[in-house]
């Protein structure tokens, strides 16, 4: 298997402008499509789970023109619900925003389908939204495990005018209903199950709908309403902001190296929770300034946190490895879902962390990590097929003995050129 092994690195300053946020390129494209009008997307992510949902556009004969570097792409929108009479098989990797949001509006549209994905796409969870889709009426069928990808869509007009969904294990099942309703021609209500989990990711929704037109009542994040004569309006031109979760590697490296890094792209007008990552740094010692586009970050002695990190469960995959240069037991909580992402990322993150010197303690839905007393080990750690962790583990570089990270291509789903950037903030 490929390996990278990273020099000790001895200080990090510089400016990186990330590329454009994951989960609101996925959003507009599919927005983009179902639109009247033409819609010129912008800053668009080059990434394999972009890839995966402009393929499905493809597939079902949406047509789009994409620039030769992929950041700028004009969507010619349909005017409402997909329509295709072959049969199809879109192949969707390991990409939940792409899975999810398409399989309602899919199950509301004229089409004949199967969603497909990588080996762990078959193991993350979907019952919670197929479910009560099935529950008001459509077609969908588990074609191995019960719900668990792959799916068969018989899509078909429904005229549900309320449905539950259970919000404790992924805000995507809520997304996708919220992005679908505009496809019926009736009242929506949204009745949310449980504590709604990662809600900043819902603000992302709504505020990508109402870019496009559609404005949804929202009850507390307890029930939604949308009403039957919403409809996507193309808004002409769609800037995509740089990702806030890819900004946390680059932040975090400048926190922990005593540096000065800024990132651009993303700021404190960002609509991203997980901005809220500098938040965390700042706590722990860091000191942060925000303009609209940036954020800056310049490091200092670092201390331990404990805290609920529910809101921002990408971001704080990045505490989980800054915490082994920060004096005390960081602890990690309320983070049950990482356990459905990727890979199990509780346990990955204890198994990795234990490599390199650490003391963790893994719980059912937290972490807590302290740095080991005798300096960090060097250790060629495992990376799941999971970006995050790849990313993660690359600020191990900032301790005195570098790291090695195995199968480093893995940052392809969100992030290809993740190591080259890296790179360019090592002094
Ligand atoms: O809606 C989105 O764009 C996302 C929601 C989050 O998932 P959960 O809601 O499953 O926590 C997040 O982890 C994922 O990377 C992207
Ligand atoms: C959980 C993630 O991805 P997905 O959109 O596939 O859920 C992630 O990017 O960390």
């Amino acid at each position: 298997m490929e390996s990278l092994t990273l020099e000790p690195i001895n200080a990090v300053a510089g400016e990186v402008n990330v590329p454009g946020s994951k989960s609101l390129s996925n959003r507009a494209l599919l927005l983009a499509a179902v639109s009247t009008g033409t819609t010129t997307l912008t800053n668009l992510l080059d990434s394999d789970d972009i890839r995966h949902m402009l393929n499905a556009l493809s597939a079902l004969g949406v047509q789009f023109d994409l620039s030769p570097d992929k950041t700028k792409c004009t969507v010619q929108g349909m005017g409402g619900r997909f329509s295709c009479e072959k049969e199809l098989s879109l192949f969707l990797g390991n990409a939940g925003t792409a899975m999810r949001p398409l399989c309602a509006a899919l199950a509301f549209s004229d089409v004949n389908v199967e969603l497909t994905g990588e080996p762990r796409m078959e193991e993350r969870p979907i019952g919670d939204l197929v479910d009560p889709l099935i529950a008001s009426g459509a077609h969908i069928t588990y074609l191995k495990e019960t719900g668990f990808p792959p799916l068969k869509i018989q899509g078909q007009a429904i005229d549900a005018s309320r449905l539950e969904v259970d919000g404790t294990v992924s805000s995507q099942f809520l997304t996708a209903l919220l992005m679908a309703a505009p496809l019926l021609t009736n009242d929506l209500e949204i009745v949310i199950k449980g504590e709604l989990v990662s809600k900043p990711y819902i603000d992302i929704t709504l505020k990508t709908m109402q870019a496009f037109g559609v404005s949804v009542d929202n009850n507390e994040y307890k029930s939604f309403h949308i009403s039957a004569d919403a409809q996507y309006q193309s808004p002409g031109e769609f800037l995509v902001e740089g990702d806030a979760s890819s900004a946390s590697y680059f932040l975090a490296a400048a926190a922990i190296k005593g540096g000065t890094v800024k990132v651009t792209g993303v700021g404190k007008a960002s609509i991203q929770g997980d901005v809220a990552f500098a938040d965390v740094l700042e706590k722990m010692g860091a000191i942060v300034e925000w303009g609209d586009d940036f954020i800056q970050v310049t490091g200092a002695p670092l201390n331990a946190v404990d805290m609920d990190m529910n809101h921002i469960p990408d971001a704080a995959m990045t505490i989980a490895t800054t915490a082994l240069f920060a004096k005390g037991t960081t602890r990690i909580s309320n983070v049950y879902n990482w356990r459905v992402k990727e890979t199990d990322r509780l346990h990955a993150m204890a198994t990795e962390l234990k490599k390199v010197g650490a003391s963790v303690v893994e719980g059912h839905d937290f972490i807590e990590v302290t740095p080991p007393t005798t300096g960090l080990q060097h250790a060629s750690i495992d990376t799941y097929n999971d970006h995050r962790m790849a990313m993660c583990f690359s600020l191990l570089a900032l301790g005195d003995a570098g790291i090695t990270i195995n199968d480093p291509k893995c940052t392809a789903k969100t992030f290809p050129t993740y190591f080259q950037t890296f790179s360019t903030i090592s002094r």
